[in-house]
């Protein structure tokens, strides 16, 4: 079983979930946010009691910011100091700041926990033969972003405990 204590070793989920995270924020305009004071971020003057949205779901499919970011390579992170804990500011799913996602630490622990848990236990098919190249990955738009469509997927246990 993979234990809570195991997941910092498990660096390839990491970046899995960082990926996953970039092309699939949660909620993809974050909360919107206030200014609390009169300001000029890369050139715009924002004045004090602006409502301010950030799209980091736009952030994360930006090409200035990332190569090729509409594929999903979570080898992109090896050797990246890249992290998603609000510093830096091209992958930001739990948002930054003082307002930024106080339950980071445990939805990431949980988020790692069960998938960690269900490819250790499981081998996985899809129905009817599908290719994993037909899986439609769309997103219906609102505050955050589940699936379209259903996941389907076959789970057989493949541990003898
Ligand atoms: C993978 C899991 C999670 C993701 C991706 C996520 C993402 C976010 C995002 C993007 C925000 C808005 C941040 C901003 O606008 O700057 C937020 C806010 C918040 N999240 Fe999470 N969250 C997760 C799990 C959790 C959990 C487990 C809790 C509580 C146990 C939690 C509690 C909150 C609260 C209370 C806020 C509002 C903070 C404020 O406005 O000051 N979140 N979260």
């Amino acid at each position: 079983m993979v234990e809570e204590s195991d997941l910092e070793n498990l660096e390839y989920l990491d970046m899995v979930v960082k990926e996953t995270l970039r092309l699939h924020p949660v909620a993809p305009l974050l909360i919107p946010h206030e200014s609390t004071e009169d300001c000029t971020v890369n050139g715009f003057y924002i004045p004090k009691n602006s409502r301010v949205i950030v799209n980091v779901w736009a952030i994360g499919r930006d090409t200035e910011s990332w190569s090729d970011p509409e594929i999903f390579f979570p080898e992109r992170f090896v050797g990246s100091s890249i992290d998603l804990r609000g510093h830096d500011f091209q992958l930001l799913p739990f948002g930054s700041g003082r307002r930024g996602c106080p339950g980071m630490q445990l939805g990431l622990t949980i988020v790692k926990q069960v998938i960690a848990q269900l490819v250790h236990c499981f081998d996985w098919e899809l129905p009817g033969g599908m290719l994993p190249t037909e899986l439609d990955l769309t997103e219906e738009f609102s505050l955050v972003t589940p699936k379209a469509k259903h996941l389907l997927a076959i789970p057989s246990y493949r541990l003898n405990i």
